[in-house]
C-alpha cells in the first residue's frame, strides 16, 4: 500500500533475485479503499510516493505501478467482488469485516493488470498471504505466490507503515506484540527440548527411578517429570504469550488486545492440544489509535 520501509524493500530484493537480470520487477503502490472499514485509517494512511519511488528503485524495481482509485475502480465501487469465504471471517476478518473481500478483490485486479509470473507478499500479514494463496489455487490464477519472512527492528518490532503513527511511549508498549510472540516461541522451544529429553528415558516410573541413579539419566528423568507437569503444547505457548500481553495491558499507555491465537495456517482455525505440524502464533492489538498485527510460525513435533 506504499509508505515503503525495509520490509517492502526486502520483498523487492527477493523479487529481483527471482526475476534475474532478464526479468522485470514491478512494485504496486495503492492504498485500496475497498479493504478499509468505516472508522479505519484510510484518510490518514501515509502516502509517500516520492520516497517510495527511491526505495523501490534502490531495491531493484524496474517499474512502480501507482494508480489512482479512479483508475483502479473507474465505475466506482465494483459490484462483483472476490469473497474470502470462512477463512476471511476469522481473526483479522472478524475484527475488520469485509477487509479480506476488499483485499482479495484488489489483489485479483492488480495481478490481472500486471500479469506477473511470481508475486511476493510478506508473512507479516500471514492471513492475507494464506488467503491470496487460497484464491490463486481455488480460482486458478496462473501465478506463483512466494511468502517473505517478516523483517523486524533490532528490538523485535515488526516493520509496518503504521509504526509511524506511534509516539515513543506507544512504541515501547507496542513491543509487547513481538515480545509475546517471542515468549510463546521460547516456551515452545523449551517444551520441545523437554519432550525430546523425556523421549530418551523409559516412560515407566520404576525404570526412570532406576536410571536416575546415573547423573545424565537423572536429568532426563527430571525432564520427563517436568514435561509432564507444565502445561504443554499449544496451551503452554498461548499462556506464555498472554502473560506478556497482560502485563502490557497494565502499562501506560496500555495495550488493548484484540486477539491472540495459535492457528492452523491452512484455514486460520485455532489448533487443538494434540496438534502437530506448522502453526502460526498471531496477535493483534491497539496502542493509542494505532492497530498493529504480528505473528510467528511454530512447528509442533509429533506427540511423544
Ligand atoms: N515487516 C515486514 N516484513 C516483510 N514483509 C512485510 C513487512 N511489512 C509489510 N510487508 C509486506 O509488504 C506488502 C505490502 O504491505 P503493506 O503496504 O500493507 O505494508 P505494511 O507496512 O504491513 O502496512 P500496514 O502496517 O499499514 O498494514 C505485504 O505483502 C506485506 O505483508
Ligand atoms: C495485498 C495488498 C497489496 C492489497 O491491497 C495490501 O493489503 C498490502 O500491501 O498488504
Ligand atoms: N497490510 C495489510 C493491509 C491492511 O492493513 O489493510
Amino acid at each position: 500500500m506504499g509508505a515503503l520501509h525495509e520490509g517492502h524493500a526486502t520483498l523487492v530484493r527477493a523479487a529481483r533475485e527471482i526475476a534475474g537480470d532478464r526479468g522485470e520487477v514491478v512494485v504496486t503502490v495503492f492504498v485500496n479503499p475497498l479493504q478499509f472499514g468505516a472508522g479505519e485509517d484510510l484518510d490518514r494512511y501515509p502516502r509517500t510516493l516520492d520516497a517510495d519511488l527511491k526505495i523501490a528503485e534502490l531495491a531493484g524495481a524496474d517499474v512502480v505501478f501507482a494508480p489512482s482509485a479512479d483508475e483502479v475502480y473507474p465505475g466506482g465501487e465494483p459490484q462483483v467482488r472476490v469473497s474470502a469465504g470462512p477463512m476471511g471471517e476469522r481473526l483479522e476478518g472478524s475484527s475488520r469485516p469485509g477487509h479480506f473481500d476488499g483485499m482479495l478483490t484488489v489483489v485479483a485486479k492488480l495481478l490481472h493488470l500486471t500479469r506477473p509470473d511470481v508475486a511476493l507478499y510478506g508473512q507479516k500479514d500471514a492471513q492475507q498471504l494464506a488467503l491470496i494463496r487460497r484464491m490463486v489455487r481455488d480460482l486458478n490464477f496462473g501465478v506463483e505466490i512466494v511468502g517473505v519472512p517478516t523483517v523486524r527492528e533490532e528490538d523485535g518490532l515488526a516493520l509496518s507503515s503504521r509504526n509511524r503513527y506511534l509516539s515513543a511511549e506507544e512504541r515501547r508498549t507496542a513491543l509487547a506484540l513481538s515480545g509475546a510472540l517471542f515468549a510463546g516461541r521460547d516456551r515452545h522451544a523449551a517444551q520441545e527440548a523437554l519432550r525430546a529429553r523425556a523421549r530418551e528415558v523409559p516412560a515407566t516410573r520404576a525404570r526412570a527411578e532406576a536410571l536416575s541413579a546415573i547423573g545424565e539419566s537423572r536429568a532426563a528423568a527430571d525432564a520427563h517429570a517436568v514435561a509432564k507437569a507444565v502445561p504443554g503444547g499449544p496451551a503452554g505457548v498461548r499462556a506464555a504469550a498472554r502473560l506478556v500481553l497482560d502485563e502490557a495491558a497494565r502499562t501506560k499507555p496500555p495495550l488493548l488486545l484484540d486477539y491472540l491465537a495459535l492457528v492452523d495456517p491452512s484455514d486460520f482455525t485455532e489448533v487443538g492440544d494434540d496438534f502437530t505440524g506448522e502453526a502460526v502464533l498471531a496477535v493483534a492489538a491497539r496502542v493509542g489509535t494505532t492497530r498493529l498485527i504480528d505473528n510467528i510460525p511454530l512447528t509442533f513435533g509429533a506427540a511423544s
